[in-house]
C-alpha cells in the first residue's frame, strides 16, 4: 500500500497523524482541509479502526460521498464508503432519530420540509388572529423563519422578533402563543421539520443511557466547515465528544457564511478553547491558486480572531501567472459580452469549458449572461440558487411516494391535490381532509368527525371525494386518486414508484410551465430511487436536500461534454476551477443591498466574496457593468459603485481595463477606467432609444 503521507506539507501531515486529543484544524482557503481530513480518514481506518467507528459529519451530501469515496479508495476498501457513518448533521440526525423512534415516542416517522412547515403554519394564522388587512401581519414564511431562527440560535422568540423582525412587535404575544402551539401540535402529531431533527438528535445524545450508547460506537468524529454550525449543532459535536477524544474540526473563520440559518463563525474560535488540551494545526500553504490571486485574496480577506494569523502563500510555481484582471463594462449586456468572449478566448489558450466557471452573488445575476451564452452556442450547467419552485416537482415526487406509505397522509394529499387545475387551496384542504386520518388536531385546521373520513383506497370512498370536487376538475381527480390506489397496491418499490410517476405526468404538465424539463428531471429520479437499495433512507434525503439529490442525479443539460460552469458563490464553497469569472462586482450585487443594514451582514457579505476569490487557480477576472437596469422593460437605470470589496488596495493588485465595446465607442482607452468621471462619459456616449413614457403616464 502506497504511503499515505506522500505529497502533504508538514501541517497537513501533522493533522493527519495527529493521535486521539482534540484536534482544531484552522486552514485558509485552498490549503486542503479536505484533501487533509480525507487523508485523516483513511488514516484512521489503516490504524485498524472500523469504518462504523467513524462519523463524518459535512456540510453537503456531495461532500461526504466524495470524501468517504477517496477515503475508501486510499485503504484500497471499496465497502468502507458506504459502512462510515457520514452526511451532513441532518441526515444522521435522521438515521438516529429512526433508530430510536421508539424511545423517542414516535410510530411513524413524518418528516416535514420547509414548504409543509409554512403550509401548516398557513392553516393556523386565523387561530391565532394572525391574518387580516388592518395591519401589517406576519406571513406563513416569516413566521416560519422566526421560529427556525430561535431554535438555531437559542435566542428567545421574543428577542428575535425585537432584534429582527421588529416590524412585528405589536403581534408579539400572538405569534409566541402561535408557535408555542406549533411546537405542541408537531410533536403530538410526531411531526418532525427539519430543525425538530437536531433537536431530537441533542436530545437523544443529552439522555444519559442512550446518549452513552449511542457516543460508543464511534471512536472518531470529525466534522467539515465547523465555522459554518449553528448553536444546536455545536452542542451535538460537544455531546458527541465531551471531553473532544477523538475529536476533529476543521474550518476557517473567513469562510463563514451561513449567519442566516443560525451559523456562527466564533464557533470555530471557542472549538480552540473548549477543550482542554486541543492542538491547533493551522494550514497556510495553498496548493490551489497561484501568487497574484493569492495577493488579491490576502487583502480582501476579512479580519477575524484566527484569520488575521493567517497569510496565504501559493506552494505553485508562480512566475509568469498574470495579475487579476478587472474588466470595466457598460452595462449588463456588455458584461455578458466580456465574458462570453473571455470564456472563448481562455478555451482557445487550452481551458476546457469545464476549467471555466462563472460565478455570482445571486442567481438571478446572470439572466442577460445566459442569453448571451445561448445564442453563441456556448453550453452551460447552472448551480445554486435553486429556489423552491425549482424543486417543487421533486417534492410532489415525493408527496406522492408519502401517500403509497401512508394513504391518509394529509398534507401529501393536500400538495397533490393543490396541482389540478381548477381546484384550489380550499378545495384541495377540504379534500385533503376528507381523505385523511383526523387525530384530534388534525394537521389542516380543526379536527374534522370521524365518521367524514374517507380511504382513497375504497373505490366507493373515492368517489364521494370525487363528488365533492370541482365539477371542471373531477375527472382530473378521480385519475389521481385511482392512479395513488393503483400504486398502494403495488408491493414493489419499483412499481409503486412508477404508478406515482403516472399520477404526477399529467399534474406536472399542466402546472408547469417548464414541464418537459421536469418530468425528465423526476424519470431519473425515479431511476435513482428504484436502484437504491433503501428506499425510506433515499427519500429522506430527497426531502433533507430536494435540489442537492436533483442535481446530482441530473445531467448536463447540453448533449456536449464540455460545458461551462455557472454558480452562485453559496454553491461553489469548496470547488475550484482554471478560470474563473465573477460577474456584478458592484456595491448592491456583492454585497448585496439586502444585507447593508446589518454590520453582521456586510462581515458575511465580505468572506462570501472572499470565498469566490478564492476559487479560481490560474486566473481570476472580475466584471464590473457601470450601470445597470431597474426595470428591464423600459430604460431605466442606476449608475453603479465598485463593490467596496475592491478598496484602492485591492485595485492594485488588478489589472484593471475597459470591455472593447465600450471603449471602442468612447476612443478613450487608456485612462483610469475606475475614474466616476471617466464612467459617465462611457455612459452618456451612448444612445438610448427612449420609451416614451410620458405617452403612457
Ligand atoms: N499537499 C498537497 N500537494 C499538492 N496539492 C494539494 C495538496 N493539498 C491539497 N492540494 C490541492 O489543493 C487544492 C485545494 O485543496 P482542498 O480542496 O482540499 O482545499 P480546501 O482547504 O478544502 O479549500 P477551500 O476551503 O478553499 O474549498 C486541491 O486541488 C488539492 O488537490
Amino acid at each position: 500500500m502506497f504511503d499515505l503521507m506522500e505529497g502533504l506539507d508538514p501541517a497537513q501531515a501533522a493533522a493527519v497523524e495527529h493521535g486521539d486529543g482534540p484536534l482544531v484544524i484552522v486552514a485558509g482557503a485552498g490549503t486542503g482541509k479536505t484533501t487533509t481530513l480525507t487523508a485523516r480518514v483513511a488514516h484512521q481506518l489503516r490504524r485498524g479502526c472500523r469504518p462504523e467507528e467513524l462519523l463524518l459529519l459535512t456540510f453537503t451530501r456531495r461532500a461526504a460521498a466524495d470524501m468517504t469515496s477517496r477515503a475508501a479508495a486510499l485503504c484500497s476498501d471499496p465497502t468502507a464508503a458506504r459502512r462510515i457513518w457520514s452526511g451532513t448533521f441532518h441526515a444522521v440526525a435522521h438515521r438516529l432519530v429512526s433508530e430510536h423512534a421508539r424511545a423517542l415516542g414516535l410510530h411513524q416517522i413524518v418528516l416535514l420540509d420547509p414548504a409543509d412547515v409554512v403550509d401548516l403554519l398557513e392553516t393556523m394564522r386565523d387561530e391565532f388572529q394572525l391574518t387580516g388587512t388592518h395591519t401589517r401581519l406576519p406571513s406563513a414564511q416569516s413566521l416560519a423563519d422566526i421560529c427556525s431562527r430561535a431554535i438555531n440560535t437559542g435566542l428567545a422568540a421574543r428577542t428575535v422578533i425585537e432584534r429582527d423582525f421588529p416590524q412585528y412587535d405589536h403581534v408579539t404575544a400572538e405569534i409566541l402563543a402561535l408557535l408555542g402551539d406549533f411546537m405542541t401540535t408537531k410533536r403530538r402529531q410526531g411531526l418532525l421539520d427539519f430543525d425538530d431533527l437536531l433537536l431530537a438528535m441533542r436530545a437523544l445524545l443529552s439522555d444519559e443511557a442512550t446518549g452513552t450508547r449511542i457516543r460508543a460506537r464511534w471512536r472518531q468524529v470529525l466534522v467539515d466547515e465547523y465555522q459554518d454550525l449553528n448553536q444546536i449543532q455545536v452542542d451535538i459535536v460537544a455531546l458527541l465528544s465531551p471531553a473532544g477524544r477523538g475529536l476533529t474540526v476543521v474550518g476557517d473563520d473567513a469562510q463563514a457564511v451561513y449567519g442566516f440559518r443560525g451559523a456562527h463563525s466564533a464557533h470555530l474560535i471557542d472549538a480552540t478553547r473548549r477543550f482542554p488540551g486541543t492542538t491547533v494545526v493551522r494550514l497556510q500553504t495553498n496548493f490551489r491558486s497561484v501568487q497574484p490571486i493569492l495577493d488579491l485574496a490576502n487583502i480582501v480577506r476579512p479580519a477575524g480572531e484566527l484569520a488575521q494569523a493567517l497569510t496565504l502563500t501559493a506552494a505553485r510555481d508562480s512566475s509568469g501567472a498574470g495579475r487579476a484582471a478587472l474588466r470595466m463594462c457598460y452595462d449588463a449586456a456588455d458584461q455578458a459580452r466580456a465574458v462570453a468572449e473571455s470564456v472563448l478566448q481562455a478555451r482557445e489558450e487550452g481551458a476546457a469549458l469545464h476549467d471555466q466557471a462563472v460565478l455570482m452573488r445571486a442567481s438571478d445575476h446572470s439572466r442577460e449572461l445566459e442569453i448571451e451564452l445561448r445564442i453563441r452556442r456556448i453550453p452551460y450547467v447552472k448551480y445554486g440558487g435553486l429556489r423552491y419552485t425549482d424543486t417543487a416537482h421533486v417534492k410532489d415526487l415525493i408527496a406522492a411516494l408519502r401517500i403509497t406509505a401512508n394513504p391518509q397522509s394529509e398534507l401529501s394529499l393536500y400538495r397533490l391535490l393543490k396541482l389540478h387545475r381548477h381546484v384550489g387551496k380550499a378545495h384541495a384542504r377540504n379534500l385533503s381532509r376528507m381523505l385523511s386520518a383526523s387525530p384530534a388536531g388534525t394537521v389542516l385546521g380543526p379536527g374534522s368527525d370521524p365518521d367524514l373520513d374517507l380511504d382513497l383506497r375504497d373505490p366507493a370512498h373515492r368517489a364521494e371525494a370525487v363528488a365533492a370536487a370541482p365539477a371542471k376538475a373531477r375527472l382530473a381527480v378521480a385519475a389521481t386518486l385511482d392512479g395513488l390506489a393503483a400504486a398502494i397496491a403495488n408491493t414493489e418499490a419499483a412499481q409503486r414508484i412508477t404508478g406515482c410517476l403516472d399520477v404526477l405526468r399529467p399534474l406536472v404538465k399542466v402546472a408547469y410551465l417548464d414541464a418537459a424539463l421536469r418530468q425528465d428531471d423526476l424519470d431519473r429520479l425515479a431511476l435513482a430511487a428504484a436502484a437504491s437499495s433503501d428506499l425510506e433512507r433515499f427519500l429522506a434525503e430527497l426531502i433533507l436536500d430536494p435540489a442537492g439529490v436533483s442535481t446530482d442525479f441530473a445531467q448536463p443539460p447540453h448533449i456536449d461534454d464540455d460545458y461551462l460552469v455557472l454558480s452562485t458563490v453559496h454553491s461553489a464553497k469548496g470547488l475550484e476551477w482554471e478560470h474563473v469569472h465573477l460577474i456584478h462586482v458592484t456595491d448592491g450585487a456583492f454585497p448585496s443591498d439586502m444585507a447593508l443594514s446589518s454590520p453582521n451582514g456586510l462581515a458575511e457579505e465580505a468572506r462570501l466574496f472572499y470565498v469566490a476569490v478564492t476559487r479560481a487557480r490560474d486566473r481570476l477576472s472580475l466584471y464590473h457593468p457601470q450601470r445597470l437596469h431597474r426595470d428591464v422593460f423600459k430604460d431605466r437605470h442606476v449608475f453603479t459603485q465598485r463593490s467596496r470589496f475592491l478598496t484602492d488596495e485591492a485595485v492594485a493588485e488588478l489589472d484593471v481595463s475597459h470591455h472593447d465595446t465600450a471603449t471602442a465607442d468612447t476612443g478613450q482607452s487608456g485612462n483610469d477606467p475606475a475614474d466616476p468621471a471617466r464612467r459617465s462619459a462611457d455612459v452618456a456616449a451612448r444612445v438610448v432609444i427612449p420609451t416614451m413614457d410620458d405617452l403612457f403616464a
